[in-house]
């Protein structure tokens, strides 16, 4: 089995290697080959995904990456950016759904940004569309009639990628509640319209599963309003990315989600992936030691399970995290005072 490991920028090295110590210390003999990534491979080798990189990611059977950005880079031309460097990986490696469960750990409560009656019930998974949408569409800038600056980026969704991206909801759904809330912004958007018009057309094949449509705009007061409503959520690429940074804070902090990015591959061991936290480099506070590692740790719980077919080794980090937060280790981001390599420690201690 073998992971390629690809730690980034700002805090991403520092969580990344939390989760490393993690995986190796369950010696299931994995073999981690590590590359660079982001800003950091763009100051040694002049782009933020190298093909050398690329292949190392091709050629395992999971990747386990930290995050990318750096404030150094913001001002490149757009393709040498950091950011490339995970939307390549993603488009490249046909890693169209993004998983990013949302989950009140017991003791995390009181930590949210909710109430702790409305937080307890948050129990969720969204599924982000990742190889479409506004992100991918045609980009520039131009001149308008006025001779005014413009910026555009194109909004379109195809039929076979709303599809693919709705069987996989609607599998997901089918493992859990049955109940799957597609999000879309309907009212105004074409691309959402045709969303909308193919989900209710999947839905045919899955009669178990009810199904109903929420606009992004009532999606994001329904999150925070009453959280425990929503079971499966399936949305495009930029309204998941937004829900699922929002659904972090109803949880307790963007330091604790973990996420999925899966194709259709298979391998000798289960399916490819590429897994990591949903936030990002965080350089307000990288090199200070105090970054959350349980999202990344978390995440490499996901890659055991999904593409290394160690279901029961998952289970154990992702109860040894469990454990760790209902003993009161909490970084700084849910008000207590724990490290990174202390929070590190105490899941290694409850492994
Ligand atoms: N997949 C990725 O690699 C990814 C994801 C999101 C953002 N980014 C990039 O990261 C850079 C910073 O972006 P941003 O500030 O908007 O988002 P961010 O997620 O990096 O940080 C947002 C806030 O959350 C805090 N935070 C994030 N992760 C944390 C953790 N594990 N523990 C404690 N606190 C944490 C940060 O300190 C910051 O205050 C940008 O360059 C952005 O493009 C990359
Ligand atoms: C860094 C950026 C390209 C990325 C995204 O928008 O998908 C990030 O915000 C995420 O959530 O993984
Ligand atoms: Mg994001």
């Amino acid at each position: 089995m073998k992971v390629a490991v690809l730690p980034g920028d700002g805090i991403g090295p520092e969580v990344t290697r939390e989760a490393v110590r993690v995986i190796e210390a369950l010696d299931l003999g994995i073999s981690l080959q590590e590359a660079p990534v982001g800003g950091a491979a763009y100051k040694a080798h002049g782009h933020p995904l190298p093909s050398a990189t690329l292949d190392i990611a091709r050629d395992s059977d999971g990747i386990l990456f930290g995050a990318v950005g750096d404030p150094d880079c913001d001002a490149l031309e757009r393709h040498l950016r950091p950011e490339q460097a995970i939307l390549g990986l993603r488009k490249e490696l046909t890693l169209f759904a993004n998983l990013r469960p949302a989950k009140v750990f017991k003791g995390l409560e009181d930590h949210s940004a909710l109430r702790p009656e409305v937080a307890s019930a948050i129990d969720l998974l969204i599924v982000r569309e990742l190889n479409g949408d506004v992100y991918f569409g045609e980009k520039g800038f131009r001149t308008a009639p006025d001779g005014s600056r413009e910026g555009y980026d194109i909004m379109s969704y195809s039929e076979s990628e709303v599809r693919r991206i709705a069987h996989v909801a609607f599998r997901a759904a089918q493992g859990r509640g049955k109940r799957l809330c597609s999000v879309d912004k309907a009212n105004v958007l074409e691309t959402s319209q045709l969303w909308r018009d193919v989900v209710i057309e999947t839905a045919a094949d899955y009669p178990d599963v009810t199904l109903t449509h929420m606009y992004v705009d009532n999606a994001a007061m329904q999150l925070v309003r009453n959280p425990g409503q929503f079971d499966v959520v399936v949305t495009g690429n930029l309204f998941g990315d937004i829900l699922s940074d929002q659904a972090s804070m109803c949880v307790g902090s963007i330091g604790m989600l973990a996420s999925a990015s899966l194709g259709e591959r298979q391998t000798a061991h289960g399916t490819f992936g590429l897994y990591e936290p949903i936030h990002g480099s965080a350089p307000d506070i990288a090199g200070k030691g105090f970054a959350n590692p349980m999202a990344t740790i978390l995440s490499a719980a996901m890659l055991l399970r999904h593409s290394l077919g160690k279901s029961a080794e998952a289970d154990r980090i992702e109860t040894a995290v469990g454990k760790a937060l209902e003993d009161g280790v909490l970084g700084r981001d849910l008000g207590g005072s724990a490290g990174t390599t202390e929070i590190g420690d105490a899941v290694l201690e409850r492994l």
